[in-house]
């Protein structure tokens, strides 16, 4: 068992508070994303975590075992936590092989089936082990990385925006390679990034960090579909956000009438809500009674495009479509719902 508990952490530098009363569970063998803007202190987390800082206050549990708090902080090298930084930090002075085998006790460093396993196991070839790091892409480097966290069979694994650097495609291949690795060890796995689609698709589990705590813990879907408020919903992917008035048919919105999957009005008690839709969830498809619009601008992205529309008499709105079917600019064009609409009191 290797659950991660972390209770309360509070920290600042300086006299500047950083994170202040952090909660997170993540269970053994998942993974969880831990999202949030740049400078926000998620790399604090993890150096927490593997015990490089303590915090001022709060615990940490590893498999139960306490490793931080009320008076006592066991030393990095005995929390059975592997790090990976967001450079990947290898040595360059050494080989590949050398890298792996840095930390380990001197009688497995002889083992050098031992590399060949770790190399195999993040999907590298086994002649890897004899090259510099020098001579590797960064998505190898990544992976040798991640090869030397895992070769002390860390309970936790702890990757610090270790795709970053990389393009988009050599990106998605070390990353499916790091979740396949990463599965077949069974270790708890706490990633940090603001890559909001590198979180959602990567992890079991998305906690959000703003203003030095977690405003939502929950699965991809639950983050994605039902985030807490209109900025959260905003920081998570693109929105359409509208001024609404409830009725009892639904929220009237410059889109007209629009009533939420249940059927149910939400906030039926207030005069005045935000509605906010994902460009994904509005079509251009024409319906008896819907709103109509001057196509303004068009983002070609090859598989969609994201069209802005002027509504007559109303808002700007952008509707994301299929690539191969993108209107002119000038175009007047129907506008509708056709997904889950969110609502919340107006600020
Ligand atoms: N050693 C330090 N001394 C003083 N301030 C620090 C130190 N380390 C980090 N900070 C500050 O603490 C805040 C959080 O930094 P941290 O690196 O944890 O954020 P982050 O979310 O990981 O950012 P990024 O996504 O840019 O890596 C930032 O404002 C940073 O400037």
């Amino acid at each position: 068992m290797s659950t991660v508990e972390i209770q309360g952490v509070r920290v600042g530098y300086g006299g500047v508070p950083v994170l202040q009363g952090l909660d997170l569970t993540v269970p053994t063998g998942t993974t969880t994303a831990v999202l949030g803007a740049s400078g926000g202190g998620k790399t604090t987390l993890l150096r927490i975590i593997a015990g490089f800082l303590a915090p001022e206050a709060g615990t940490i549990h590893i498999g139960g075992r306490l490793v931080c708090g009320h008076g006592r902080s066991v030393p990095p090298e005995r929390r059975g936590v592997g790090y990976v930084r967001q450079d990947g930090g290898l040595f360059p002075h050494l080989d590949v092989g050398g890298n792996i085998t840095f930390g380990m006790p001197r009688a497995a460093r002889r083992r050098r089936e031992r590399v060949g396993e770790l190399l195999e196991l993040v999907g590298l070839p086994e002649g890897t082990a004899a090259k510099r790091p020098d001579q590797l892409s960064g998505g190898q480097q990544q992976r040798v990385a991640l090869a030397r966290a895992l070769a002390l069979s860390p309970q936790v694994v702890l990757l610090d925006e270790p795709f970053s650097s990389l393009d988009t495609a050599l990106r998605a291949s070390t990353r499916d390679a790091v979740a396949t690795a990463l599965a077949e060890t069974g270790a708890t796995t706490i990633l940090v990034t603001h890559d909001q689609q590198e979180a959602l698709s990567f992890a079991d589990q998305v906690a959000i960090m703003r203003d030095g705590r977690f405003s939502q813990v929950g699965t991809p879907r639950e983050i994605y579909e039902s985030p807490v408020d209109v900025r959260e919903a905003a920081f998570l992917g693109d929105v359409v956000r509208l001024p609404g008035r409830p009725t009892h048919e639904g929220v009237s919105c410059a889109l007209g009438i629009v009533r939420s999957p249940g059927g149910s009005t939400p906030f039926a008690s207030y005069d005045a809500v935000d509605l906010v839709v994902r460009p994904e969830d509005l079509t251009l498809a024409d319906a008896p009674g819907c709103a109509h619009g001057t196509v303004l601008t068009t983002r070609y992205h090859g598989a969609h495009a994201l069209v802005r529309v002027a509504l007559t008499d109303g808002p700007e709105v952008s509707v994301r479509v299929a690539g191969r079917s993108v209107p002119h600019p000038g175009e007047i064009v129907p506008v509708r719902v056709d997904g889950p609409v969110l609502t919340y009191p107006s600020a």
